[in-house]
């Protein structure tokens, strides 16, 4: 550990949590340094100094903890999963969505117990790292069969208290069901569909930064979603290459020196790019570029 590194927010500063480990970490360090917010970490150390003179602290914490903080107002900005931050009751602003750590909370039974329909486990014995949530959920359903089901938190590796004995269902995450498979157990219901988001105190008075880190993060996300397509196409042929690139908001046209030539630049999904490609090249455009965007602003 260097002798100058911070252990705490430098007064004024605005404080920003991520995930310090997990499914979400890796997704989200890339992230950040692609938007230009950069940080030196000290070894074993979850706080640090933003670079390039941003007043901004990182402070790496568990997920769980992420929702609560910024709810409570002693961090103003983080990114976590909004199954988090519904199963902490906060009220926080949903900045954006960041479109990875996408999954579903869902109640999972063993597949040998042949349960059709959630109902059927009214009364039952459910364990989950969301108590709050499935709480919520199993509340309507004793309410209306008169039961009492029975909710027992487990912290991790949930999908094992079937198998043990302990529970005759659980409520966790499925994304590709690999987990959920190999412990023996189906869908039941789907309770939540969840993603990473930026959320933020409502309160926070840090509303310039929290604005600045959405702007990047948006500008980051855009740029890895899009390619940049640059094509030459005759003046005549223009109107029907532009139906199959009209780019984002539109594309930019020049003239070419040769006459009747025009030179296109447009935006076009990543995924798109060769069924792009293969139209433009069949209508007659030539010398088509596709280039990768590091960063965008728009
Ligand atoms: N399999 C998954 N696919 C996509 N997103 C997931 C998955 N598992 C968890 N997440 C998302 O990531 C968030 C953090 O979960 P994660 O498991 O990384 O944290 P953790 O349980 O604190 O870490 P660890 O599992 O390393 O102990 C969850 O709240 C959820 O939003
Ligand atoms: O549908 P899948 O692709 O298999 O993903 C779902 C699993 O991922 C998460 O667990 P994680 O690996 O984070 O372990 P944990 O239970 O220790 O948190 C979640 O709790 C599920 O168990
Ligand atoms: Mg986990």
């Amino acid at each position: 550990m260097s002798a100058s590194a911070p252990n705490s927010s430098p007064e004024g500063y605005c404080k920003f949590a991520i995930p310090k480990k997990g499914r979400l970490y890796e997704k989200v360090v890339k992230m950040l340094k692609g938007a230009g917010i950069e940080f030196n970490r000290a070894d074993r150390l979850d706080v640090a100094i933003c670079k390039a003179g941003l007043p901004i602290t990182l402070i790496f914490l568990p997920a769980k903890d992420i929702a609560t903080f910024v709810g409570k107002g002693d961090i103003d900005v983080g990114i976590t999963g909004w199954d988090v931050v519904k199963e902490s009751g906060v009220t926080v602003d949903r900045v954006m969505d960041l479109g990875f750590g996408k999954c579903k909370l869902s109640v999972q039974a063993p597949v040998v117990k042949k349960i059709t329909d959630v109902e059927m486990l009214a009364g039952k014995r459910i364990a989950t790292s969301f108590p709050e949530t499935t709480k919520e959920f199993f509340k309507l359903i004793d309410e209306k069969k008169g039961t009492n089901t029975t909710i027992s938190f487990i912290s991790g590796s949930v999908e094992a208290a079937c198998g043990l004995g302990l529970a005759d269902a659980v409520v966790d995450l499925v994304e590709t069901g690999t987990t959920m498979r190999a412990a023996g157990l189906e869908v039941v219901h789907e309770v939540l569909e969840t993603e990473a988001m930026l959320i933020a105190n409502p309160n926070s008075t840090h509303k310039d930064l929290v604005d600045l880190i959405r702007k990047r993060l948006e500008g980051f996300i855009t740029a890895t979603k899009y390619c940049l397509v640059m094509y030459n196409i005759s003046e005549d042929l223009l109107p029907k290459a532009l139906e199959v690139s009209p780019g984002k908001r539109s594309p930019t046209i020049t003239n070419l020196e040769a006459d009747g030539m025009k030179a296109v630049s447009s935006l076009v999904l990543k995924k798109e790019v060769p069924e792009k490609m293969d139209a433009l090249h069949d209508i007659g455009a030539t010398d088509i570029l596709v280039l990768e965007l590091e960063n965008s602003r728009m």
